[in-house]
């Protein structure tokens, strides 16, 4: 993977005082311990400026973000993969149960955590093209935590979400706007932004506090079972990464990851 070039987050507030948060790890925005942490710091930084909304979105042309970067969970250093996994349970908490609005401009592919994070905002606009998005964790012969699951099912109909979840179906943007997954499609990044905005506008005659606690009362199921079950979350991560089967096929992903990158 080619070195970092500048920060791995960019933080801005526009002149309609929306915070813009645009993830910056080329070349696919794989979510390692680092970003994260920004991720975690800024959505800090927007809680504490009391800032009324956020906007996600991706520096990359074509991806929003490819999830979890797969080299935290291929033979790692165990005490760093709790970290990672804790911080990855902190930036789910903070941006799931924020109380200022979000949006995602999905300018790109989104798999598994990728569209965790999308579909932890309130409101999903995907950009037209031949992106994909979806939690695809099956396919590679994984288990998406009962957090991810719980996410997709606030957002699209359980039925949809189980189906989704156990063929580990990534979704053409049509796709994604037919079941509920996103909520618009756009032509460009501008266009999902703008559409972001106008979303945020709806709230404009809305009482802030009468909207923060409805919405985090109407996400307080899987906030509070997450945050009762924490420990036994993050001792699952680490007994999975421990074993050899998952390792074995966690390898031959990244083979077919690197094979099909140099074709
Ligand atoms: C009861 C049991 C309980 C179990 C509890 C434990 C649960 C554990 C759950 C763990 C949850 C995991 C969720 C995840 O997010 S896993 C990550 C899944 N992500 C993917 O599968 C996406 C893989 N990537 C892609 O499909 C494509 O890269 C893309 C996003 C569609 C973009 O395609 P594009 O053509 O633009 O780019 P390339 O494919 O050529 O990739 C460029 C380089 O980036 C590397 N890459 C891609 N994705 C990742 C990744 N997720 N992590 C690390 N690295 C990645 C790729 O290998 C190329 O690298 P190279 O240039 O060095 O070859």
């Amino acid at each position: 993977m080619a070195a970092q070039a500048g920060p791995l987050v960019d933080l801005s507030i526009d002149n309609d005082g929306i915070a813009i948060l645009t993830m910056n790890r080329p070349p696919v925005n794989s979510l390692n311990l680092e970003l994260l942490e920004e991720i975690g710091k800024s959505l800090d930084e927007v809680a504490k400026n009391k800032t009324k909304s956020m906007i996600l979105t991706s520096s990359s042309p074509s991806v929003f973000s490819a999830g979890l970067d797969i080299m935290e969970m291929y033979k790692p250093d165990l005490k760093r993969a709790e970290i990672f996994w804790t911080t990855l349970q902190d930036v789910w908490i903070k941006l799931f149960g924020s109380s200022y609005i979000t949006a995602a401009a999905i300018n790109g592919h989104a798999p598994a955590g990728g569209c965790l994070l999308s579909m932890s905002c309130e409101y999903r606009v995907m950009v037209e093209g031949k992106y994909t998005i979806g939690l695809n964790e099956t396919a590679l012969g994984i288990v998406a935590p009962t957090w991810f699951m719980d996410t997709m099912c606030h957002t699209i109909p359980i039925r949809q979400a189980e189906y989704a979840l156990t063929t580990a179906r990534m979704f053409t943007v049509d796709e994604a706007l037919q079941v509920g997954l996103i909520d618009e499609s756009a032509s460009d990044k501008a266009d999902a932004i703008d559409k972001c905005k106008k979303f945020i506008r709806k709230f404009d005659k809305i009482p802030s506090l009468a909207r923060a606690v409805t919405k985090q009362k109407i996400r307080e199921g899987p906030l509070v079972r997450l945050q009762k079950n924490r420990q036994q979350d993050t001792a699952e991560f680490l007994g999975f990464l421990k074993n050899p089967k998952i390792q074995q096929s966690l390898e031959m992903y990244i083979q077919s990851l690197k094979q099909k990158a140099a074709k």
